[in-house]
């Protein structure tokens, strides 16, 4: 059998035993689970539907997609969703990593919903866009192709495996031209736009002009007298020498590698358009000095896509069923657990307002279903 037709027949096998499993919720759902939909308004009989759910594409606009053709090559037909362009659903058991037009990186699997957010942010050309939790990336990718021929992305996220696998989102789908990814803490980021888009900032680390070494390369740099005097030079892939000591080192010493130096966010990957080729080092460590001034000039729209308790994605806590409920408790129904993520949204949010300019839009995006903390979050902003 060839392995396409292996791979689809593995696929509805799973997607059957998904569906056995769904139909005995919520009965097997856990009694503190159960509590807590309860005390959340939320009907436990919704998680039951989960296995059953379409699964959905986006298709680059800007690639040429034959539907017809990825239809035939699919054996099924493609949905369109009316109120969300160039998004199509699919049934759930449809295996889209084996076409074609996935491998030539025409489209890539993205859940309405997540659409919707970033839909919600309305980009339009010229404007200075942040993600404050950038990966994997499926939303990035949809912001960089909304931003077209100007304007910005900066994107932040504080893993480094995960920020990889959005470089090679980026890099897959052609769509890093006008981005720049920091590894950072988004709670604390404070990095302004480039392409003339931060009036107001002063220099971080000194603005020191009389030295223009180019250094190209990847933007990893570990020494600060050396990020003061360089020139920013055109991104290239691989760890320098010196990252490559670095990582060995963090290793070594067990200490977690995930941002730059003096606890700045890293530079993680500019695409040839961000803005940064030719810039001094510490031009583009440009830090948001005081957001209430006058000539205060941030991100036009912020993507606050948080960290969470999953318990809104359906197909997420139908997992569980496999995994074990009582990873689920430890994980998402501990009190401190749930307070700690809470703050941790609390932080990002308030640093989104913070680096949003006045007239500006944030979209904030989670998948949980805590309704009260929810509302608090917004109290308190
Ligand atoms: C829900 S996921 C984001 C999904 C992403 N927007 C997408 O569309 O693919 C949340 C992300 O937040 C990141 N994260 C958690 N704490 C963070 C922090 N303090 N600063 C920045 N990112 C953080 C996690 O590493 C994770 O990748």
């Amino acid at each position: 059998m060839a392995a396409a037709a292996m791979a689809s027949v593995r696929a509805q096998q799973a997607c059957s035993r998904a569906i056995a499993m769904a139909d005995q919720l919520p009965s097997t759902l856990p009694p503190a689970f159960l509590t807590f939909l309860k005390q959340n308004g939320l009907d436990a009989s919704i998680y039951a539907a989960a296995a059953t759910l379409p699964r959905y594409i986006r298709v680059q606009p800007r690639t040429s997609l034959d539907i017809p053709e990825l239809e035939e090559e699919l054996g099924l037909k493609l949905s369109p969703l009316a109120w969300l362009p160039n998004f199509f659903s699919l049934p759930p058991q449809a295996q889209i990593a084996s076409t074609q037009a996935y491998q030539l990186g025409k489209l890539y699997g993205m859940d309405a919903a997540s659409g919707a957010a970033v839909a919600a942010l309305e980009i339009s050309s010229g404007d200075h866009v942040l993600d404050l939790c950038a990966a994997p990336g499926a939303k990035l990718c949809m912001m960089a192709e909304s931003l077209g021929d100007s304007g910005s992305l900066t994107a932040v996220d504080i893993a480094r495996p995960r920020l990889a696998a959005c470089r090679t989102m980026l890099l897959k789908y052609g769509l890093g031209r006008r981005t720049r990814l920091y590894l950072g803490d988004g709670t604390t980021f404070s990095l302004l736009p480039l392409n003339g888009g931060s009036k107001l900032c002063s220099a971080s680390a000194g603005d020191d002009r009389s030295d223009d070494e180019d250094i190209g390369d990847g933007g990893f740099h570990k020494n600060p007298r050396m990020e003061r005097k360089t020139v920013y030079g055109e991104w290239r892939s691989g760890r320098t020498r010196q990252e490559k000591r670095s990582a060995k080192r963090a290793k070594y010493l067990g200490i977690p590698l995930q941002t730059g130096v003096d606890g700045m966010p890293e530079l993680f990957f500019y695409g040839i358009e961000a803005g940064v080729v030719g810039m001094k080092v510490a031009d583009v460590a440009r830090v948001c000095q005081d957001s209430n001034e006058a000539s205060f000039s941030g991100y036009d729209k912020v993507l606050v896509d948080a960290e969470c308790t999953h318990d809104g994605s359906l197909r997420h806590i139908v997992k569980y069923n496999e995994w074990g409920w009582d990873t689920f408790e430890r994980r998402f129904l501990n009190e401190e657990r749930i307070a700690s993520i809470t703050s941790l949204q609390l932080r990002l949010l308030s640093n989104g307002f913070r680096l949003l300019n006045p007239g500006g839009t944030l979209v904030y995006s989670t998948c949980r279903c805590i309704v009260s903390t929810s509302r608090t979050l917004f109290r308190m902003q």
